[in-house]
């Protein structure tokens, strides 16, 4: 059995607080019969030497796994190598969009509208949940719809990437391919989603920075935000002596 460090007692270890409010005891988190218990912090591995990946798909169980935040976040990008780290078929709503109507994004915007881009969008995701379990990179205005959020909590582990707006520019800046940045000031339209969708993403089961470190560096955040969501913060309870 290999532990990582901290030994505390178990009423003492913060509930609500920690950075990636992945705090609710999952699970597997095991209590010996004995009430005096401590818990014992552990690494990625567990006392079998159980890989991250290994754990987390036997947590998820048929949950899918639904990727959520602004433009630029890294949705798409870190969702695609989430999925590969976990043997799980990968998804992108906007490319299953583009597929269903055969034309690109931009163009169902200018051809059709926004609030038709909406309902497609919620169908698609709908369609795509319904075939889980599997990596899900939503467009970042997919969360803000009610119905939507109401499947992703029924069938999936919901994560919020989240990334300051210096970060979302630099990145968004690389391709013209978002329509609603198609403005005078982008960074102030930017802005102006932040206030509106980061109360609705905060609904998300856990938080992870998207920050400037390598996608994998992300990826690897993830897995173990989910991890300590859905394991319990990789602790176990053993009984005190
Ligand atoms: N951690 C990262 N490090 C470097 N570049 C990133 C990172 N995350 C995302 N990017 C880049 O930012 C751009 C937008 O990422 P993308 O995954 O399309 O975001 P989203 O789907 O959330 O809009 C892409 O060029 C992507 O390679
Ligand atoms: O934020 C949004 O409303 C949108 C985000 C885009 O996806 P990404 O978040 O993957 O860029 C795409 O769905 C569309 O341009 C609208
Ligand atoms: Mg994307």
């Amino acid at each position: 059995m290999r532990f990582a460090g901290r030994l505390n007692r178990a009423k003492s270890l913060p509930q609500d607080d920690s950075p990636s409010r992945a705090t609710r005891p999952g699970p597997s988190g095991r209590r010996g019969r004995h009430t005096d218990a401590v818990q014992l912090s552990m690494n990625a591995e567990d006392e079998v030497g159980e890989p991250i990946e290994a754990r987390l798909r036997r947590a998820l169980g048929v949950r899918s796994i639904v990727l959520v935040g602004l433009m630029g976040a890294g949705k798409s990008t870190v969702g695609r190598r989430l999925a590969s780290r976990l043997g799980l078929i990968f998804k992108d709503a906007d490319h299953e969009i583009e597929a269903a109507a055969g034309l690109t994004i931009p163009d169902i915007f200018a051809i059709y509208g926004e609030p038709s881009f909406r309902d497609g969008e919620e169908r698609v995701i709908s369609r795509l949940l319904r075939a889980g379990p599997l990596v899900l990179a939503t467009g970042g205005g997919a969360y803000l719809r009610e119905a939507t959020r109401v499947r992703i909590a029924e069938s999936a582990v919901s994560v919020w990437l989240k990334a300051d707006l210096d970060v979302l520019m630099r990145r968004v800046r690389k391709r013209g391919n978002r329509p609603l940045l198609q403005t005078e000031d982008p960074e102030g339209t930017m802005r102006d989603l932040m206030a509106v969708r980061h109360p609705v993403y905060a609904a998300a089961d856990v938080m992870v920075i998207s920050r400037e470190v390598s996608h994998d560096r992300v990826v690897q955040d993830v897995l173990e935000a989910l991890d300590a969501h859905l394991n319990g913060e990789g602790t176990i309870h053993v009984a005190a002596q």
